[in-house]
């Protein structure tokens, strides 16, 4: 490693000498080598002159060399990480290398012989295009060599993460994951370009009165030179307005093609805001349901809201900003090389230090556009969950302490918020002083040239209107760099969501009819977020069809989790579960799920009408089918009672319905759809008597009377006793399974102990 940059090293300094010394050996008015310029002007024999000698270069060439052989010698004494601590100084003087290079041009250019001396043009090519490789050189070969050279020698300090990820689990495992799909900043740049230029219709007709606007604007300051030196110069009425006539018909038509620019950008902004929203909407529903046991709803909202209206806004406002202010800028400097290549240089003399300026701020708005995004999603998660939970709120008098909550909360993206503003002066004022700065030294230098009489009065005035202009397209690029950067923080969570494929992908094509038997076999299941706890340990479970299974155990002994198995919301990480004998991972997912339909012990309605809610998921469905669902499920009588029947709204999660409507909708709704195998996780305390004895009529008759496979996780004895077969689920395992005479036959067993608690309960 360390041979490997020595040797690189020393082609560097080679090279560098080779092309300092060449260029110095023709330092002089003929094409002839001489070794004696070099000895001249090494040693400065003819005196030192700012505009004749190329001292400064030759310096700069030896503060290179110095740089590396520094490098070389901490290379040599195994003190690699030194040369990353020299990282800033560096830039910073291939910064001022570039700079000075071009002032040192302008110098020499005062001595019209001298541009003819063909070492002067070598040198000073050379001189510019070795700072940024030297720069490159340093950032790319010894740093970054000496950060892999660090982690060869020293392993154990990227040790502790790995053992980190094995004892925290999945927590630490998903911070790696992130960390390591992290994207650099360019390469997300590109994502977020690439993304929106799926509108590129838009995009392409916005570009095109874009440049024919800039196009137009570009003669402005060309028109407003003429018409300031048509009345300074006294030329009269009739070319003042030609000239003003000119500019008239400008101005009229860059108004009309800036506006059509406008409107074509503002419609490729909702089109982007539409598509990001469409694409992170769809890729979070295909997500597995672990994903959403570690990623908090409010997070998500918004990510959907809040982020995306970010992306969208800022990107084609910025493409907008850029793409004009880019276009603008280079017609400003081609006009500007035409009127005068040394006052167009003074230009360049700021534009290192501008791009280096950017950097560092679009690093830092990038940073904070991130963390911003996080604290406002923080804020939206606690705001939704506790405006969801508001009757638990009301009930512990704890409205005072959320809005407390919700203000620190605040007061964290306000934070962020004071360090944006902050970074924002200073961006501000670099970009305010640089363009000024280089204005006063476009006017004294210009000013200069017009005495020496190199430049006429007219393109001097010219050249100080397109100067401001350039001003202007460069301040707007640092504000489009900063803005597409906050994009960029904001876009990362966003992409992250929309390229991530779901764990548990649901592409099975299986679509054969169901009988209804279920395997379960030998399967051990960990749930993700929690990976240091087995839940399920090699339980298997064969239900015929037809037949109706209830489990039963104390809390926490796996029921739930063996629903949601062979609901296939996770997948067991030993064994298999078939039905009918084809891995349920292999079924159509959409065709699985009108076969085995799911009640949960809380059903979810959905802000829609009963008849909405009865038919969810379910294509094609007519008026009859959802009332004989709900008859079947006896629904039917309590929906007529009401005042707009089947029309009827049920409010948000269903709120305007009782425990036991709701559990009868949410069995129509599973029936609706013909099922073969129905799933019940009972309800409990939930309900009085009367729609405890109307749920359960409606179980039985779906077992009894419509021969469906039926799996229900029971807690009342009336439905356990019902049952074909009874499991007894405890510690993730099967541990007593029989009908209930059987179990109870069995007096130290678990079940006898739980029928007689229960008993004891009154339950
Ligand atoms: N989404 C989840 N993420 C992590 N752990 C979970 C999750 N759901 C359940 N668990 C854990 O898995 C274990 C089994 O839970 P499960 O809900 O299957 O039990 P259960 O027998 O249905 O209990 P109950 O009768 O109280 O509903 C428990 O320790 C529980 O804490």
């Amino acid at each position: 490693m360390g041979f490997k940059r020595l040797y690189q090293l020393g082609i560097f300094i080679v090279l560098d000498t080779l092309f300092t010394f060449l260029s110095l050996g023709f330092f002089g008015p003929s094409l002839k080598f001489d070794v004696h310029i070099i000895y001249q002007k090494l040693f400065l024999v003819d005196g030192y002159s700012f505009t004749k000698s190329p001292f400064e270069l030759i310096s700069l060439f030896f503060i290179r060399m110095i740089l590396l052989i520094i490098s070389a010698i901490l290379i040599i004494n195994k003190k690699d990480p030194i040369i990353k601590t020299l990282n800033v100084p560096c830039l910073g003087f291939s910064i001022v290398s570039v700079s000075y290079t071009i002032i040192k041009l302008l110098a020499f250019s005062e001595n019209e012989a001298l541009l003819y001396y063909p070492g002067l043009w070598f040198l000073v090519s050379w001189s510019w295009l070795v700072s940024p490789l030297f720069c490159a050189f340093w950032f790319f070969g010894l740093s970054k060599s000496a950060d892999n050279y660090t982690r060869l020698f020293n392993p154990d300090e990227e040790q502790p993460q790995d053992n980190q990820t094995e004892v925290e689990g999945n927590e630490t495992e998903t911070e790696e994951s992130k960390k390591k799909a992290k994207r650099p900043t360019w390469k997300h740049v590109k994502r977020l370009f690439t993304f929106s230029f799926i509108q590129w219709r838009w995009f392409l007709t916005g570009l095109f009165f874009l440049l024919a606007y800039s196009g137009v604007r570009i003669f402005i300051p060309y028109y407003t030179g003429v018409i300031i030196a048509n009345v300074v110069n006294n030329k009269g009425h009739y070319e003042l307005f030609k000239s003003v006539g000119i500019m008239a018909g400008l101005t009229l038509a860059s108004t009309i093609l800036g506006g059509c620019r406008g409107g074509s950008f503002d419609y490729a902004t909702s089109l982007v805001g539409r598509r990001v929203r469409k694409d992170l909407f769809a890729s979070l529903v295909k997500q597995e349901i672990g994903f959403f046991d570690v990623t908090k709803t409010g997070d998500l909202v918004s990510r959907l809201t809040a982020d995306c209206s970010s992306i969208s806004d800022s990107i084609a406002l910025n493409i907008n900003v850029f793409s004009r202010n880019a276009v603008m800028l280079m017609g400003a400097l081609f006009f500007m090389f035409s009127i005068s290549w040394r006052l167009a240089l003074v230009t360049f003399i700021a534009i290192p230090v501008i791009s280096y300026f950017s950097k560092v701020f679009g690093a830092l708005f990038d940073k904070l556009g991130e963390t911003m995004q996080t604290t406002i999603a923080n804020a939206n998660q606690t705001a939704e969950e506790v405006l969801s939970t508001m009757r638990t709120v009301r009930s512990f008098a704890c409205e005072n302490e959320e809005a407390a909550r919700f203000d620190s909360m605040l007061n964290e993206t306000l934070n962020i918020g004071k360090k944006k503003a902050i970074a924002n002066v200073g961006n501000t004022c670099m970009a305010e002083f640089s363009t000024s700065a280089v204005l006063v030294a476009v006017l004294g230098y210009g000013g200069h040239l017009v005495l020496t009489q190199i430049l006429s009065s007219e393109s001097f005035i010219s050249f100080i209107f397109y100067q401001i202009q350039l001003g202007e397209n460069l301040m707007y690029i640092s504000w489009v760099i900063s803005g597409i950067m906050t994009s960029v923080g904001a876009s990362r969570k966003v992409f992250e969501y929309i390229d991530r494929s779901p764990k548990i992908p649901n592409d099975g094509e299986c679509n054969t009819n169901v009988k209804g038997d279920i395997k379960i076999d030998n399967i051990s299941f960990v749930y993700p977020s929690r990976p240091n706890t087995t839940v399920l340990k090699g339980l298997s479970l064969d239900i015929k069809s037809g037949e109706t299974i209830a489990l039963v155990g104390p809390s926490g002994g796996g029921k739930s989790s063996i629903v949601q198995l062979v609901e296939h919301f996770y997948e067991p990480d030993e064994g298999e579960i078939t039905v009918d004998g084809v891995d349920i991972r292999d079924y159509d997912h959409k065709h699985y799920h009108q076969k085995v339909a799911l009640v949960a012990q809380e059903p979810v309605l959905y802000d829609g009408t009963v008849s909405d809610n009865i038919a969810y998921g379910f294509d094609g469905a007519t008026k009859e089918m959802i009332e004989e669902a709900a008859k079947a499920s006896n629904a039917h009588n309590f929906v007529m009672e009401m005042e707009k029947r089947y029309d009827t709204k049920c409010g948000e999660r269903g709120v305007q319905m009782s425990g036991g409507q709701k559990q009868r909708i949410a069995i129509a709704r599973a029936l609706i759809r013909k099922p073969s195998i129905l799933i019940l996780d009972e309800a409990t305390s939930a309900l009085d008597n009367e729609s405890e004895s109307l749920v359960q009529e409606a179980i039985n008759k779906c077992s009894v009377g419509l021969g469906l496979t039926v799996l229900i996780i029971a807690h009342r004895l009336s439905t356990i006793e019902k049952a074909d077969r009874i499991a007894v689920i405890d510690k993730g395992e099967v541990v007593q399974i029989g009908s209930h005479p059987e179990l109870m036959e069995d007096t130290n067993g678990l079940y006898n102990s739980l029928v007689n608690r229960q008993i004891m309960d009154g339950v």
